[in-house]
């Protein structure tokens, strides 16, 4: 029973960027070949990217990802490594792991249950392909085994799951491979980040290895990849139970190795779907270090963690992603736009801490200022831009806290009146319709008009430093379409989106007073905490606050989770609010908030369909493209409340 060094790999991949995935899985290789590594795991689909989408339906991608395909066989001596591309077979395309040992293409093995729910679309694009079926697909490298195979390398089976293989329960492939004999599984995988989700993902993988008493080598994506979703670059190898390695989740590096040697039962015995890889596994003697998760992983706060991290490291690859030089903000003072400056700042602190000044240039070396800048401090404040817009309807905290919270990142930070331009406009409509406006007859579009005022302006920062504009808007919001279209919805990413109020101002109650790893916090939130949410677009006599709009925001959440996460009916939802909530509210107000949620939500799809693309963080979205579909034009859910 032979010592031999298992890994996983995580990589920061981009879609359809040929070269660059390349670039990086060549390097990982090296990485895992210098460290004697014998079976190397890698992403799914990491050759084209995970996020393709409909451009796995050209042919040109799957003949692109089969050229680099070749080209990587060279880098893989006296190892066995499974790399991830989309395959056509019989004219029909398959999610596939490519088994590459020491220069020869091996094995082509096909996903076979295919993931189709929340954000995923995978049968849009691929064909799920069944247990047991076993083919040859002639290539240009000759008749290559394609289907349900096992590897016999070396005198060690290995078989194969492919990430939502794995969340088949009694179905997974594991069970099948156990019977069969396997000593190790490889689990390439691209499975997004939500809240929590990622302890899911290491129950399988623990599950995977106990089902077949070996072996389980389980690699995930890292970062944001193409946009929505965020990836944790988790990876684990576990040997009989037990994790040997992981990784640090959302690191803001290109990849990750995690290395273990462990200890494995031969094989020799020949079976149909064993195909024999040529390879003799490198000598060992090497001692690893102890990969293992970050001290945060284990803390009450999790919660709050995570998402600081995942958002930060989703923000900091869409701006380089994007070739943009940084971000602009119209901060408020109030909970969303700070929660928003609070994450670039840590995106910049974070890529820091792990990449350092060299790393960062060379990362950003497409900004042509970047050479000019050499501390961190500079480098945040030509990156992150910040504007506050008062009007007479802004009260003097709201500017405090702006100010103070921007002086404490260090952002660029302007202050401006727009009160001009609002009267300016109101003369015009005004001369125009021949009536003054007032607030008793023309409330929604006095409000409205300051809204969109604010959006002329931050878009030309954003034109001037080529940054992106962040919009501010989250879940609980959308829900409701309490926003201004064209107004604070103007952006081109919709960073908390995903997440609901109440979530955003607990987070911002741990940032300023613990922060990440208890260290990295952020004092300068104290006057945001100290605020009640209000859009402050009515007289300041009127002492406008959100939940006075709508309704308390926990009783928003709540009903928007049991509509359209448990997919409850507007009647249930009710009487759930009313078991929840009947203390404190009568069933009258309790049935007027239920009503004025579902009419709003109603009334407002078209909003949703409108709003910047925005990042997935919790085990739902609203978001139409790529979670929730919900017709543009219904009767609404309110008349179903009561019978
Ligand atoms: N189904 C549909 N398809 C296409 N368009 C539709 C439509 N239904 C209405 N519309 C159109 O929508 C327009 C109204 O939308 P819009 O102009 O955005 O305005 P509207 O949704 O009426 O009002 C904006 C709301 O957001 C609140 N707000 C604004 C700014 C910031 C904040 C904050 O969170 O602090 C809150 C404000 O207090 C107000 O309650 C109308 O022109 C209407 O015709
Ligand atoms: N005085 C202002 N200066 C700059 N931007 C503003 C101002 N008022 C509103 N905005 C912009 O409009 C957005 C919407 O306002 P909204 O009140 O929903 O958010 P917020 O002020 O950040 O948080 P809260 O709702 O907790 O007050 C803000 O996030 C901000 O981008
Ligand atoms: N790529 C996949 O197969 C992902 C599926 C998996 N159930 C997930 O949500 O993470």
């Amino acid at each position: 029973m032979p010592n031999i060094a298992l890994a996983a790999g995580v990589l920061n991949q981009i879609p359809l960027d040929w070269k660059g995935n390349q670039a990086r899985i060549i390097s990982i290789i090296q990485e895992a070949q210098q460290n004697q590594v014998a079976i190397l795991c890698l992403p799914e689909l990491c050759l084209t990217g995970y996020g393709c989408e409909d451009q796995f339906l050209a042919t040109y991608t799957s003949e692109k990802a089969w050229e680099s395909l070749i080209q990587l066989l060279p880098h893989t001596q006296h190892i066995l490594v499974w790399v991830g591309l989309p395959v056509f077979f019989e004219g029909k395309l398959y999610n596939v792991a490519a088994c590459l040992a020491n220069g020869k293409l091996i094995s082509l093995i096909p996903k076979q249950y295919l993931a189709n729910d929340g954000v995923h679309y995978e049968t849009r694009w691929f064909n799920p392909w069944p247990a047991h079926q076993r083919s040859v697909l002639s290539t240009s490298l000759g008749e290559i085994p394609m289907g349900d195979y096992r590897i016999l390398a070396d005198g060690i089976s290995i078989g194969i799951e492919i990430c939502q293989d794995a969340w088949e329960g009694e179905n997974r492939p594991a069970h099948s491979l156990a019977q069969r004999g396997v000593s190790v599984i490889c689990s390439p995988t691209a499975s997004h980040f939500a809240f929590a989700k990622s302890k899911t993902r290491q129950r399988l993988a623990i599950e995977g290895s106990q089902i077949i008493q070996g072996s389980y080598v389980f690699a995930n994506v890292l970062g944001n990849e193409s946009g929505r979703t965020i990836f944790d670059g988790d990876a684990y190898v576990v040997h009989q139970g037990q994790i040997c390695a992981e990784t640090q989740r959302f690191s803001f590096k290109d990849s990750q190795l995690i290395v273990a040697s462990v200890e494995i039962n031969c094989q020799t015995q020949v079976a149909d779907d064993l195909i024999v890889a040529n390879v003799q596994w490198p000598l060992s003697n090497q001692t690893y270090p102890h990969f293992e998760a970050a001290p945060w992983e284990g803390t009450v706060n999790i919660k709050e963690e995570e998402f600081a991290r995942a958002v930060s490291l989703g923000l900091w690859d869409y701006v380089r992603k994007s070739y943009s030089y940084g971000w602009v903000i119209s901060l408020s003072g109030g909970a969303d736009s700070s929660a928003i400056a609070t994450l670039c700042y840590l995106a910049i602190r974070l890529a820091y801490k792990e990449l350092g000044w060299e790393g960062i240039q060379s990362k950003m070396a497409y900004i042509p200022w970047i050479m000019d800048v050499s501390t961190e401090k500079d480098f945040i404040a030509r990156m992150l831009t910040t504007a506050y817009q008062g009007t007479e309807n802004s009260s003097d905290q709201t500017r405090t806290s702006a100010k103070a919270l921007a002086e404490c990142i260090g952002t660029t930070h302007y202050d401006w009146n727009i009160d001009v331009l609002v009267k300016e406009y109101r003369g015009i409509i005004e001369k125009a319709i021949g009536r003054s406006l007032t607030w008793e007859q023309d409330d929604i579009t006095l409000q409205n008009v300051q809204a969109r005022l604010r959006s002329p302006s931050v878009w030309m920062l954003a034109n001037i430093n080529n940054a992106l504009l962040l919009a501010t808007s989250n879940r609980s919001e959308a829900s409701v379409g309490y926003a201004t279209m064209d107004g604070d919805t103007s952006g081109s990413i919709s960073p908390i989106a995903g997440i609901d109020k109440t979530f955003i101002r607990q987070w911002l109650i741990w940032m300023e007073k613990i922060g990440l790893d208890g260290k990295l916090s952020m004092p300068g939130l104290s006057h945001v905490n100290s605020l009640e949410p209000s859009a402050e677009l009515r007289p300041l006599t009127s002492k406008q606050v959100d939940e006075e709009d709508l309704m308390p925001y926990p009783i928003l959440n709540a009903i928007e989770r049991w509509a359209f996460y448990d997919k409850l009916s507007p009647e249930n939802c009710l009487k759930n609010l009313i078991q929840e909530y009947g203390a404190n509210f009568s069933e009258d107000q309790l049935t007027a908030f239920c009503s004025r949620f579902f009419r709003l939500w109603a009334r407002n799809q078209w909003k949703r369909e409108r709003y910047a693309p925005g990042f997935h963080v919790d085990e739902y979205s609203l978001d139409p493209k790529s979670w929730l579909r919900f017709p543009i034009l219904s009767a609404g859910l309110e008349k179903d409340i009561k019978p």
